[in-house]
């Protein structure tokens, strides 16, 4: 799948245009993260479909679900852009960081430096940088050229392997533990248990995907992740705010 996704986006890179540009107020995810309130700080994500599951959520109303997001206290809003594959746009992400006091992380499949300047556009406070999609090395070219641009990444792995070739290379500030086993789809929250054995000390650890309760973010948080990237569950409930209380909070509100 990922390879599929690679090569759609490589055809798309060479047409890709920048947006004219504007100015944005930048917030940093890593603080933002380091002073939640919560066991793991939260990542709330806006994600109408994906290749696995399909449709999400069918009333879909980007703008308005990043804004109950900001308003139910979440730490940071991840946005897909992805059109192709997830549904997503860019002008998403523009129009939803005119909205939010939180930062904005940018979801896409990110493997060239056009859009890295891109992301920084469109408004992006951070961007995804997957470690399965490319080489440990023009990885970090990537993710120095975000900072430079005056945003952060989240760097994502989901082996061991792949981990140890980052950490070969440098050490990310802030590292996500992609729980979706990439040939099968299954989220075990077992991934991060055993990651966050490998993981330096001073990188921030964010558990990613299948994170459905308040119980799964308690146990993410005992192994170690300081935030968790939560999607679908959210995304399948009608009342956003009442979802992310009972996720961080554990009540069955409404
Ligand atoms: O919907 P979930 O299972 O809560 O997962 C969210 C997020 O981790 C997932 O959407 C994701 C993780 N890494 C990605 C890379 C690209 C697109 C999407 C993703």
């Amino acid at each position: 799948m990922l390879e599929t996704i690679l090569a759609v986006k490589q055809q798309e890179i060479e047409k890709l245009f920048l947006p004219e540009e504007q100015s944005f107020n930048h917030y940093s995810l890593y603080n933002s993260l380091k002073k939640a309130p919560h066991a793991a700080g939260l990542i709330a994500e806006v994600k109408k479909a994906s290749p696995s599951k399909g449709i999400i959520r069918e009333d879909f109303n980007p703008v308005q679900i990043a804004y109950d997001y900001d308003k139910a206290g979440v730490q940071a809003i991840s946005v897909l852009t992805d059109q192709h594959f997830f549904q997503g746009h860019r002008d998403y992400l523009t129009a939803i960081k005119k909205v939010v006091d939180v930062p904005v992380l940018r979801k896409d499949f990110i493997i060239d430096s056009i859009q890295v300047a891109e992301s920084a556009y469109i408004g992006a406070d951070a961007i995804l940088l997957i470690g399965e999609a490319m080489e440990a090395k023009k990885l970090h070219e990537l993710y120095c050229q975000a900072y430079e641009l005056g945003m952060e990444a989240l760097v994502e792995v989901h082996s061991e392997d792949t981990l140890n070739h980052i950490l070969n290379e440098f050490t990310p500030k802030i590292l996500g533990i992609n729980n979706r086993n990439l040939h099968t789809f299954e989220t075990t929250l077992s991934q991060t248990e055993q990651m966050a054995k490998r993981a330096p000390k001073e990188c921030i650890l964010v558990s990613e995907s299948g994170i459905f309760t308040y119980e799964d973010l308690q146990k993410a948080a005992a192994y170690g992740a300081e935030g968790v990237l939560v999607g679908e569950s959210l995304m399948r409930q009608k009342d956003i705010k009442a979802a992310v209380r009972k996720l961080l909070e554990g009540v069955n509100v409404g």
